[in-house]
């Protein structure tokens, strides 16, 4: 699945134009962090704006290690029409932290919502802000009871995923997160050229701002929807050279 995150209203809207070639419209506020929070009302709005069928996520936050205060967050998002809940846990530092803070945000999304879906978010360059290691997130989502388990980038200065996670390594991310039944997403400044890779390991929803905004540029650049349906289109052929080489083996 391609999860593509518009800034705000406006970019939602080219989002929707572009609503064939994506599958979740995620809701962020990226001065505010790799995974700021926006306010509830840009969540509501979003929504009305997106086709009924994709669904809306929205993060809540590049998070403190703080339990309530997450959860209450958490809530927010939801009750204002998310129905994937993004956390990024960027002030856990081990992962009984994580767990603790991921438990409280499954329990108040799903107590309001149950069939929403819970992510919880590494990042792939935790050695530079000193949060929870990578490879731990798959392992905090199962034991939290949340759905998925991701990987973004905290510091968004060029480099990539890759860069701080290997393919290697990623693979292994995803062999923990499916071998604990979980979605494995993964981020952080992927490009087209990074679509071999993470097609072949298996990942599950691949999240970009950066690679579908004019000149690549997530800040200064806006998305537009032929970046979109292009990144798409790269996605699929990937996709069918993948399933041709597998066969070819079999
Ligand atoms: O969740 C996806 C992120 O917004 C990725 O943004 P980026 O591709 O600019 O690193």
């Amino acid at each position: 699945m391609l999860l593509i995150s518009p800034d705000g209203v406006e970019e939602a809207l080219d989002c929707a134009k572009a609503a064939d070639h994506l599958d979740i419209v995620d809701v962020k506020k990226p001065d505010e962090g790799s995974l700021g929070a926006n306010f509830p009302w840009v969540i509501r709005e979003i929504r009305d704006a997106v086709p009924a069928d994709k669904p809306v996520s929205a993060t809540v936050g590049d998070v403190p290690y703080k339990p309530g205060t997450v959860a209450q967050a958490a809530l927010g998002a939801v009750v204002s029409g998310a129905t994937y809940i993004k956390v990024g846990l960027y002030g856990c530092t081990t992962p009984g932290q994580g767990v603790e803070v991921m438990r409280a945000v499954v329990r108040a999304v799903k107590d309001h919502r149950p069939e929403a879906l819970v992510v919880a978010s590494g990042y792939a360059d935790a050695h530079r802000i000193g949060c929870v290691n990578p490879l731990a997130l798959p392992d905090i989502a199962a034991r939290s009871g949340a759905d998925a388990a991701m990987l973004d980038t905290a510091i968004k200065d060029g480099s990539r995923l890759f860069d701080h996670v290997p393919p290697d390594a990623c693979a292994e991310f995803v062999r923990r997160a499916h071998a604990a039944g979980l979605l494995a997403a993964l981020a952080g400044s992927v490009k087209q050229d990074d679509l071999g890779p993470l097609t072949r390991i298996g990942t599950d929803i691949v999240g970009v701002r950066g690679a579908v905004c004019e000149g690549g540029d997530r800040n200064a650049g806006r998305i537009r929807p032929h970046l979109v349906a292009a990144f798409r289109a790269e996605m699929r052929r990937r996709a069918h050279e993948h399933a041709a080489g597998a066969t070819t083996v079999s």
